[in-house]
């Protein structure tokens, strides 16, 4: 949220004057309230101009503080109430805003505690969407042959037999001149005709087979369906365990829908850009058509046609990043959020806000089926099924003939591994036997580079991110130190920053990276790769390491979460989690339950086809609640003493947090203004407010962050109470503020 003193004061206000003889003459004239995709408080009102026609979600230019800014009409009046409005400038055009779009926006704004222009925002991601789509000419054969043949024509003429290109492809597919081309347009040999750039999204067909489903995959696609043909909003958690059919049983829902009305729109949220490929692929042998795709890395034009397909209506499946959430969709009828309990559907920078919770509520303002899926399901997500407020659809064991992978612990303290090593001993043999087989393993770290920490060995010296707490991560794959908070990065130096040491400095822990150098070291014959989001970067390298993966082609995967997720690797059979113990310790109220789910997770890539899986944790507390649970298979007891806790200290699902964050650059004025802001907070029943505190992250690219953390009781409307205090202060401008509502992240 911004400082409301930064905010340009109201047009309504500041134009006021000269045009109130204007409506004094002509009358009442009808307005429109326009929101701009910016953080002002509300939406402006504006006079219509003479002839001009215009409905809420229309897009029109209008004068804004001196200059002109495109916007959206939120609302039609009848009058302007005497008040003389500055004018809209035009109309735009493109594709209206729906009402149901409109609505989320509004919603979205209140529950966030943002200016609703913030999160129209969100929803306008590409202007140039709003035209139509720009034509380009392509060519194919007449049927008339060229009288005089030259090879560089029949090079021309063999290139066009195909698919309709642009002279240009023509030209480069045949390898010649584009004056070959356009010869043999003069005379008649190719003609032209105009094609939109950004061709419409092929329709799904629902009426292709899928799996033959098993009885408990049957029985859960009838639920399914019969929640469809029910209509309006209902939320369906699909609880079952990793291979168990999840996918197939939602696309059943998805064919159901298609059936019953081909014009609706289905939402697939997934929660890691890396697992999009697979999942596309899946859709297109069960529907005969590709979703579109939408995420952050789309290119330009891409995200154009995306958006103008989906707002026209066009676009029937959309999968995609969590921000697709805020696509411009005029008949959502179903979202579907894949790994529901997956953390990055949290985002925590910017804009915060979860996708999962998001989609719910719009789901329940478009009228739409949601599905959550997961293998873990989130403690939120499990208590809602319960409770009954949502339908909770089993999938106790895996399709086929595929068992749950066996789990293991390794004590870390019975089987040490050597000195400046990762792998113990068990580990390595079980891996031995696996590669003996032909088979593949997966070794987990959820540490990306290659070292966490540098220090140097002369002076003790700890390589910090600069204005910030963070330590920098050594990537030798590329050299660098990186710190994966800030994004900082800057080459190894030879010598100690603080002594002048030279080749002091030294990786400490271990990354992927280093986990690799020593699978290689073990295994020299073996094909090692690693697998995390900053060595294999873009859709085409994750596309191809999978399929390396899945085709036998790798020995042993090193990877990251990126590798744990969601995949299907038929012959990989070995996971070994090289540090089970990683994230129990944290601070966070979800750390158990992330580490738990990790787990599962990752244990649950081995074994997925005809080869019976195992997954080894290697430990040093093999006795953890979580560990224990994992090892047993006995979800419900570690989800006991996981809502045990939570009841007792009133943490969500069963109590609601909030949290608000303040950062200056200078650390005087911060606490001050804290003081004050904390003086400001309501006395409301079931509320308590803690703070100021000094970020556990206090210093974040050279801004001083103080945190209040507001737990309230369940009853509680969180967000109407952090609204209530924000009208209450007033931040100075350089001081930024930002409200999470439902924090997942503590720093
Ligand atoms: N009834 C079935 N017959 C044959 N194959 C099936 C059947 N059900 C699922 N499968 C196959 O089993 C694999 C796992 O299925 P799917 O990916 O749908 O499970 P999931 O529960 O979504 O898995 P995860 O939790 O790991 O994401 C897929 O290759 C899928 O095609
Ligand atoms: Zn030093």
């Amino acid at each position: 949220m911004q400082g409301s003193d930064r905010l340009p004061a109201c047009p309504s206000t500041l134009y006021s004057g000269s045009r109130h003889v204007l409506s004094d003459l002509f009358g009442p004239r009808p307005c429109a309230a326009i929101l701009f995709p910016l953080p002002l408080p509300e939406a402006f009102d504006y006079a219509i101009p003479e002839g001009m026609e215009l409905e809420p979600g229309d897009h029109v230019a209008a004068p804004l503080g001196g200059r002109m800014a495109q916007g959206v009409v939120w609302e039609v009046k009848p009058e302007s109430g005497g008040r003389a409005l500055k004018s809209i400038e035009h109309a735009i055009g493109g594709p209206r805003l729906g009402e149901g779009t409109r609505r989320f926006v509004d919603w979205a704004a209140g529950y966030l505690v943002e200016p609703p222009g913030v999160i129209l925002r969100q929803v306008l991601r590409s202007t140039s969407a709003l035209r139509p789509s720009p034509v380009e000419t392509v060519y194919r054969l007449s049927g008339a042959q060229p009288q005089r043949q030259t090879p560089a024509r029949q090079a021309v003429l063999e290139a066009a037999a195909g698919e309709a290109m642009s002279a240009a492809d023509l030209a480069r597919a045949a390898g010649v001149s584009g004056s070959v081309v356009k010869g043999l347009v003069d005379l008649g040999v190719l003609i032209g005709e105009d094609r939109p750039t950004d061709p419409p999204f092929d329709d799904p067909d629902p009426y292709r087979e899928g799996v033959a489903l098993n009885q408990i995959q049957a029985d859960a696609a009838i639920t399914l369906r019969r929640l469809v043909s029910a209509g309006g909003f209902q939320c369906a958690l699909i609880d079952g365990v990793t291979g168990s059919g999840k996918t197939e049983v939602y696309f059943e829902a998805i064919a159901e829908l298609v059936r019953r009305e081909p014009e609706a729109q289905i939402l697939v949220l997934l929660p890691e850009i890396a697992l999009t490929q697979s999942v596309m692929d899946r859709f297109e042998a069960r529907f005969g058509a590709r979703p579109a795709l939408w995420h952050s890395d789309i290119g330009q034009k891409e995200r154009r046609r995306v958006w103008r397909e989906v707002a026209s209506g066009r676009a029937r499946i959309v999968a995609g990043a969590r921000s697709a959430l805020f696509l411009p969709f005029t008949r959502l009828r179903c979202t579907i959020v894949d790994e529901e309990h997956d953390p990055t559907y949290k985002q925590d920078e910017g804009l915060t806000y979860h996708a999962r919770d998001l989609a719910v509520a719009r789901g329940k303002l478009e009228g739409a089926l949601t599905i959550l899926a997961s293998a873990t399901p989130s403690l939120e997500s499990l208590v809602n099924a319960e409770a009954g407020r949502y339908v909770h659809i089993r999938l106790p064991g895996r399709a086929g003939t595929a068992q749950l992978p066996e789990i293991d612990t390794i004590d870390l303290r019975d089987f040490p591994p050597e000195k400046g090593n990762w792998l113990s001993e068990p580990l390595i043999a079980e891996m031995d036997q696996v590669y003996e087989k032909g088979e593949q393993s997966l070794l987990y770290l959820n540490r990306r580079g290659f070292a966490p920490l540098v220090l140097c060995r002369a002076c003790g010296h700890k390589m910090k991110s600069p204005e910030t707490d963070r330590w920098l991560v050594e990537h030798r794959y590329t050299g660098r130190l990186i710190c994966h908070t800030t994004g900082f990065s800057m080459p190894k130096p030879k010598a100690c920053p603080e002594c002048g040491a030279q080749d002091s400095l030294t990786g400490v822990g271990p990354g992927v990276e280093r986990v690799a150098e020593e699978a290689r070291h073990r295994f020299p014959d073996a094909v090692v790769e690693v697998f995390s989001s900053d060595t294999t970067q873009g859709a085409d390298a994750v596309r191809a390491l999978v399929g390396r993966m899945e085709r036998g082609e790798i020995d042993i995967l090193v990877g990251t979460q990126i590798a744990a997720k969601g995949h299907n690797f038929p012959r990989l059979t070995l996971v070994g989690v090289v540090d089970a113990d990683l994230g129990l310790a944290g601070g966070d109220l979800r750390a158990g339950e992330r580490t738990y789910q990790m787990l599962v997770q990752a244990a649950g890539r081995a074994g997925r086809a005809d080869r019976p899986g195992r997954a080894l944790l290697q430990t040093h507390q093999p006795d953890h609640e979580a560990i224990q649970a994992l090892v047993a298979g006995d979800r419900t007891a570690f989800l006991d003493a996981e809502r045990m806790m939570r009841e007792m200290l009133k943490l969500p699902p069963y109590g609601r947090l909030a949290a608000l964050i303040l950062s200056g650059p200078e650390p005087e004025r911060l606490e001050n203004c804290a003081r004050e802001v904390a003086a400001a907070a309501p006395h409301a029943e079931g509320v308590e407010v803690f703070g100021p505190a000094d970020a556990p992250l206090a210093v974040v690219r050279g801004r001083w962050r103080k945190r209040f953390l507001v737990q309230a009781e369940r009853r509680v409307d969180v967000s109407a109470y952090m609204r209530a205090w924000m009208a209450r202060v007033k931040i100075p401008a350089a001081i930024r503020s930002s409200v999470d509502i439902e924090p997942y992240s503590f720093l």
